[in-house]
């Protein structure tokens, strides 16, 4: 019956936009959370329906259910797996089925349909993000992209060339393309399922949607430099960064939310991740004058958004349009306030500011306030290939969506001090232009072959990494890799708030002055290679 129950509350939760589905699956601590996860979306996808059946059997009265645990247990009785609780519960949902399933035949037969899905609404049975392709970003901390090619060939895939068009990235099963704007990404069916692949469970690679991508990649920062991760859980772009960094440097990684810190404890350790320092803080209260800040050039800056970019979540907007727009302008004015913050850090030279979402409120439109607000910054023109540009005036910065990058829906700015213009000038151009030169140019992936998401929330797992690798796999790397998880900051200390973070990490006290709970990568890995055995 918890199952039951904790489903009802998630979905009423997810009502009340309390949070996304995903999250708050993910927060119930519930034991079997692929269970969950998939109890809670069948049958918010199949709500239309059942909510039919149960106002048509009038349930709720007969029962006294709440509204959503009916629609749960209506679901698993009719549709799904059939009741897995027992006592009182199955007794009583029992003596209603034969009701509740002539409920359901008579709308078939009124819809004329044969299925349970033909009933549901058409942008319900076709989502439009069953269509993104796969993507898959090679974590080249571990491996390179040519080994996952190889490993994936091995498995069955088959290489399809380095993508040029757009139409390069709509993938027949088992085929795999490398991108044509970031070399590391590898692209593949919509829906191809690596949850359960070694390369996926080593870290070697991480599943996270193309878009997602694009702030690390073009904040480029140069390996020995230090950088702020502002609002940095779940982590996909803190893994990102690192890789770009080489692992070299300092990377500092802030975020409000004790849960998702300790799920990305775990994902960087897998990710083989060590120059990053964790830090359980309020950006916005993150001193920028602090001497250990004093080095930072870069931020990348993904503060909470609406997620109206993210395809799953766009039904669920609510008809309050009141309602809706109040919540947006405070968003938009947290994000504002985490710019400005961000923009104060004396060395400061670049800063990406992304968010997934689609409304300009949050984006350009807090990208022209910010630059109003500091005119010592300019946005730097991006990516003059990426087909998707930032609303007038802003057209430097990019835009991404399902129809014009086959992505999630994105934004992305890159701003830069202006008396570093100068000295930058070149390198900027070079992350602007197709006739880019740097690491990062398009470029070099046509030099080789082979290669996400909700933005992909990676899910930790403590999996073990098949043995009898060769020297090339990926596997061997991580060996290698293992040797180097010592070379973090002296870890600062920690309140007893870290309980969860420390139920994935060491951690240790912070001073009673200090509001920040750090984790460093130094004390983090001991933990996380204790649960997670050795490759060989
Ligand atoms: C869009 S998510 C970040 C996703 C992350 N950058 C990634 O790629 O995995 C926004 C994050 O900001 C965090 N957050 C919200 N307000 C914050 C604040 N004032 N200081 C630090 N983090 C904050 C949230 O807890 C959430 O994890």
């Amino acid at each position: 019956m918890a199952l039951y129950v904790k489903a009802a509350d998630i979905l009423e939760k997810a009502e009340r936009k309390q949070g996304a589905l995903k999250t708050l699956v993910y927060d119930s601590k519930f034991s079997n959370i692929k269970q969950l996860f998939a109890l809670v979306c069948e049958t918010q996808k199949f709500s239309s329906v059942l909510l039919e059946i149960i106002e048509y059997t009038k349930l709720l009265k007969q029962t006294r259910l709440s509204p959503h645990l009916a629609m749960v247990l209506v679901y698993d009785l009719l549709i799904g797996q059939g009741l897995k609780c027992g006592g009182s519960w199955k007794v009583m949902m029992m003596k209603h089925r034969s009701r509740l399933q002539a409920a359901l035949a008579r709308m078939k037969v009124k819809k004329k349909v044969s299925r349970n899905e033909d009933l549901l609404p058409a942008d319900v049975q076709n989502p439009a993000g069953e269509h993104l392709p796969r993507y898959v970003r090679v974590n080249t901390l571990k491996t390179t992209v040519e080994d996952v090619g190889v490993y994936l060939k091995r498995d069955g895939f088959t290489f399809q060339g380095n993508a040029s068009r757009l139409e390069d990235l709509t993938l027949k099963e088992n085929h795999f393309v490398r991108d044509m704007h970031l070399p590391e990404l590898l692209a593949l069916a919509p829906k191809t399922d690596f949850h359960d692949h070694f390369l996926y469970k080593g870290g070697h690679i991480i599943l996270q949607d193309k878009a997602s991508c694009l702030p690390a990649y073009l904040l480029n920062p140069p390996p020995g430099c230090h950088v702020i991760d502002a609002c940095a859980a779940p982590g996909n772009k803190t893994s990102h960064l690192a890789a770009i960094m080489k692992n070299k440097g300092k990377l500092f990684a802030f975020d409000l939310d004790a849960k998702r810190l300790a799920t990305m404890s775990t994902l960087l350790l897998r990710a083989g991740v060590t120059c990053h320092q964790l830090a359980h803080q309020d950006f916005l209260k993150v001193d920028s004058d602090g001497a250990q800040y004093k080095d930072v050039e870069y931020i990348l800056l993904d503060p909470s958004c609406s997620g109206s970019g993210m395809v799953c979540l766009r039904e669920s907007t609510s008809s309050n349009q009141e309602k809706d727009q109040a919540r947006l302008a405070s968003l938009a004015s947290f994000q504002l306030r985490c710019l400005n913050h961000a923009l104060r850090f004396p060395r400061l030279k670049r800063l990406v500011y992304s968010t997934c979402s689609i409304h300009r409120q949050e984006n350009e439109d807090v990208i022209g306030a910010c630059l109003q607000q500091n005119p010592g910054f300019r946005l730097v023109p991006l990516l003059a290939e990426w087909p998707e540009r930032g609303l007038e005036p802003y057209t430097q910065c990019l835009r991404a969506s399902i129809a014009t990058t086959r992505t999630h829906g994105f934004f992305v700015a890159l701003l830069e001090k202006h008396s570093e213009a100068a000295n930058t000038k070149q390198e900027a151009v070079k992350i602007s232009g197709p006739e880019a030169t740097t690491t990062h140019s398009p470029d070099a992936c046509e030099e080789k072959p082979e290669d996400p998401q909700s933005e992909d929330e990676q899910t930790p797992a403590a999996d073990v990494m098949p043995c009898g690798q060769t020297d090339s796999t990926p596997g061997k790397k991580r060996k290698r890799k293992k040797k180097n998880t010592t070379a973090a900051a002296p870890a600062p200390v920690v309140p007893a708030v870290m309980a969860e973070v420390a139920a994935a990490a060491v951690v240790t006290a912070a001073p009673v002055a200090a509001p920040a709970a750090v984790v460093t990568a130094e004390v983090a890995a001991p933990a996380v290679e204790a649960a997670v055995p050795p490759a060989e």
